[in-house]
Formats: structure tokens, sequence, C-alpha cells
């Protein structure tokens, strides 16, 4: 038998599931296909989920996370899925403050007070940052660095911001009508399809500035399509924040960040080479789920024993009494 958790960050849910319950971790091949069956929509678990984050051990750390999206790709990173992570992790090891493995560096976390009655919540470092158009990749675009930058193939009028963190984000700022328009999903989809610009896909993120230090942001997710949050997109979010809009924001100073699924704070910091981001936020375990790993593989559910946790009612309770709620109710109706 394993045991998962049905986990989420701002809405962005995901499954969790501990490979170190298993005699050997899952292929890539077979982790892959865990994660279509369990997250599809119709015919997954518990209505599905945007991935599958996949713990495994790694020497001088807590665990490894793998995330893997819903259409079977894998992400470099995922903010809101760390944090989730983290708290299982803490919770599995007793620990306040460890670090976890990537295949890009072994980030930093931290338990942190709850956000409202019931909802715990956890900080994550979000690394290595890079602009370099290897790291995104992105090419056929004129230019080798896009920080503020028109890009006629993919918009006449926006600017964009492409910052690796190190999952590939493009980032605009944008009016309230611009972000409740159809941009986001025609450039999301075209640069999620086969395309010369970006060839490995890339998270869009439209967010609007509400006011000194504090965004709404929106994102359209490289292999899932539209979230109700994407941790890592909000991380870059704010360094684009601070180097296109120096007047609103800047480095080390704590910005809020609501998107449809909830809100979030990031700090960024730069040391003058190097730039890294603390976001913080929910990490909300919504139910656990016990069944034979035979089941889990052959994408059975029947057997499949669910226990919910109550923690949602809680998490619904605390965005409820959040401001622009009524904004990000507009967003996700019909999405
Ligand atoms: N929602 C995530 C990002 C997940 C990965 C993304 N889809 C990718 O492939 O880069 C987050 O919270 O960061």
């Amino acid at each position: 038998m394993v045991t998962l958790q049905k986990v989420h960050g701002s809405e962005n849910s995901f499954f969790l599931f501990d490979e170190t319950q298993l005699t050997q971790p899952l292929t890539n091949t077979q982790l892959a296909t865990v994660t279509q069956q369990l997250t599809n929509a119709e015919t997954g678990l518990l209505g599905g989920a945007d991935g599958v984050l996949a713990i495994t051990a790694a020497p001088g750390t807590a665990g490894k996370m793998t995330v893997v999206n819903t259409d079977g790709s894998f992400a470099k990173l995922c903010g809101n899925g760390l944090r989730t992570v983290a708290r299982y992790l803490s919770e599995k090891t007793g620990q306040a403050t460890f670090k976890v493995h990537t295949d890009f560096a072994d980030l930093a976390v931290a338990r942190q007070p709850q956000l409202a009655e019931g909802v715990p919540a956890y900080s994550v470092e979000i690394s290595p940052v890079s602009f370099a158009p290897q790291d995104l990749p992105f090419a056929n675009l004129g230019v080798d660095r896009i920080v503020d930058t028109v890009l006629p193939a993919i918009h006449p009028s926006l600017k964009f911001t492409a910052i690796a963190v190190p999952n590939p984000h493009l980032i605009a700022f944008v009016s309230p009508e611009v972000l409740a328009g159809s941009d986001l999903e025609r450039i999301g989809k075209m640069l999620n399809a086969k395309n010369p610009y970006f060839p490995e896909g890339v998270n869009v993120t439209f967010a609007e500035i509400l006011d000194k230090d504090t965004l709404f942001a929106r994102t359209y997710e490289r292999g899932v399509g539209f979230t109700n949050a994407c941790g890592t997109g909000m991380s870059a979010t704010t360094l684009a924040f601070i180097l296109t809009h120096p007047e609103e924001a800047a480095f080390d100073r704590v910005n809020t960040v609501y998107n449809p699924g909830g809100m979030v704070k990031t700090i960024v910091h730069h040391d003058g080479e190097r730039y890294w981001i603390e976001l913080i936020g929910n990490a909300t375990v919504t139910a656990t789920i016990t069944l034979p790993d035979t089941a889990l593989l052959a994408g059975d559910w029947q057997q499949a024993e669910i226990h919910a946790t109550g923690e949602q009612a809680e998490y619904e309770r605390f965005i409820d009494a959040l401001p622009h709620r009524k904004l990000a109710n507009t967003l996700t109706e019909g999405v």
C-alpha cells in the first residue's frame, strides 16, 4: 500500500507522492504515466490536479522533489508545490528549516507562522535565476535578453520580460482589461505548442499592478494550461516588477501577490552577482489517499481509501476575506 496527499498552494493543486514508500523509485516513464492518470480532470482521482510532486531520498538534504506537469512533461521547479513538499518533509523529519534537493539547486525552506487559523504556511527559496536565452530557452526574437521588451512576433504592444527561475517565465504588466481578455490564453497556447520562439514552452504570466509592492498575477502554465496560481511565476513576476517599475517595487521588500487561488508574499534579493526570491504562502493538505501500489500504477481508483482533512474549509474562509476576490472569481469563471 502507498499513501498520497492531495495538496495545494494558492489552489495550484498536486498529488504528493513519497516514493520512499516503494522498494525502488519509479522510472521517469512510469512517473509520467502515473501523473497523467492521477491528474486528468475527468478520469483522475478527486477531480485531477495540475501535477505530481514526487519525493525521493537525497543524501545531505531532507529529500528530492521532482515535478511532473499534468501532460507528463517534467518541470524544472514548482514554487507552490515546493511549499507543500516543505510541509510534508518538515512533518516527516521534525525539522523547521532545511534544504530540499532539486535538479538545479538545493533550496532552503522554512516553516512560517500560519496565514490564518488552520492555514499552515512555508517559505521557499526560488533560484537559480537567469535571463540568458539558452537557459529559458528562447530564439528567433531578434534580442538576446528580454526585459521590458516589445516582441512583435508575440504581441504588437505589450512589453515582456523573460526569466528562468530556473523554469521559464514570460511576463507582461497589463491593464485590468487585458488581464481579463483573451491575449493570455492565445499567447500561452501559441508558445506551448510547436513554435520557433520558446521551443520547450514557457509559463506566461500577465500581472496587474494594484499598488506599491502589490500585484495580481494570472498564469497560463507550460504543460498544464490556466492554473489558479504559479509560485515560480509570481516570484519571477516580482523580480520583473522591480526591474521595470523601480518607483513601485524594490529589492528586500515584502510584496503581496494576489492570484485567482489566494495570495502569496514574495521578497526578491540581489547581492550584485545573483538574484534569489523568497516565496511565502499556504501549504494545504486537503486529503490523504491510501491504495495498493499496483492500483496506483494501473490508474485504478476503486480501492482508494480517501480521507478528507478538513483543511480546505479553513483555507476558503481565509481567501474569502482577502481583497480582490471579486476579480479572482471573475477570472476563473468558465475556465
Ligand atoms: N505551478 C508551478 C510551476 C509548475 C511548473 C510549470 N508548469 C513548468 O513546467 O515550468 C509553480 O507554482 O511554480
